[in-house]
């Protein structure tokens, strides 16, 4: 698993207080990425107290991790709605609550979830948090497309590079089969145009940009928990 800019304790402090949200019987979305899985673990403690939930994983490592924390799951199709998704990103723009999303190359399923919970609560630390946002974008594409998206994406400013496996040879695919264009398009001063411009472009899977989606911001810190609201 990737690690991140922010310390562990501080990780730990924002999911533990995302954490205190789930409630009997809930269905909740599980993230995927090193603050996420704080609070993986943490249900599935409660879950070994007695707390009566079901996971919806958001890729092949929240699965693992969920299993392994004794958390019952169940896939999109077997649930009719999820009560709260709690996952991670990689920039939060404080301006507006619009994300960066897909470090773990998970965010696809990541979107699919948290767009379809009823709220969606983001675990953070410091590290993350941005007025506005300039993260590189992770584009998850078609194997065939990636030449065609590069170049779609360099006509809309930004700079595609493929992302690289870190212990095999070649590229990054993803759990759905795919590649990602890490792409930089340095300040983004409207993400949304920017969001719809990437999804028009055909052989795109789904890019990182989450807008309008974070209900809620738990940014853990030295000595506490930030919360925001959007
Ligand atoms: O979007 C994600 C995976 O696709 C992660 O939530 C994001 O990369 C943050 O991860 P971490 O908590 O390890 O910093």
């Amino acid at each position: 698993m990737k690690t991140t800019g922010g310390t562990d304790e501080q990780k730990r402090r924002a999911a533990l207080a995302a954490v205190e949200s789930v409630e009997d019987g809930m269905v909740v979305g599980l993230g995927t990425g090193s603050t996420t899985a704080f609070a993986i673990r943490k249900l599935g403690d409660l879950v070994g107290s007695g707390l009566d939930i079901r996971g919806v994983p958001t890729s092949f490592a929240a699965r693992e991790l969920a299993r392994e924390a004794g958390i019952p799951l169940a896939s999109l199709d077997e649930i009719s709605a999820i009560d709260l998704a709690i996952d991670g990103a990689d920039q939060v723009a404080t301006s507006d609550g619009a994300l960066v999303k897909g470090g773990g190359a998970a965010h696809a399923r990541e979107k699919i979830v948290d767009a379809f919970a009823d709220e969606f609560h983001v675990v953070a630390d410091p590290s993350k948090l941005a007025e506005t946002l300039s993260h590189s974008i992770p584009v998850e594409v078609l194997p065939t497309a990636r030449t065609t998206v590069s170049a779609a994406v360099s006509d809309l400013g930004g700079d595609p590079v493929l992302r690289r496996a870190e212990r095999k040879d070649g590229p990054v695919v993803t759990d759905n089969g795919n590649l990602v264009l890490d792409c930089d398009f340095g300040e983004i001063s409207d993400s949304e145009s920017l969001a719809t411009a990437l999804s028009a472009i055909p052989g795109v899977v789904e890019h990182g940009i989450f807008v309008g989606l974070a209900d809620v911001v738990y940014v853990g810190t030295a000595d506490g928990v930030d919360v925001v609201e959007f």
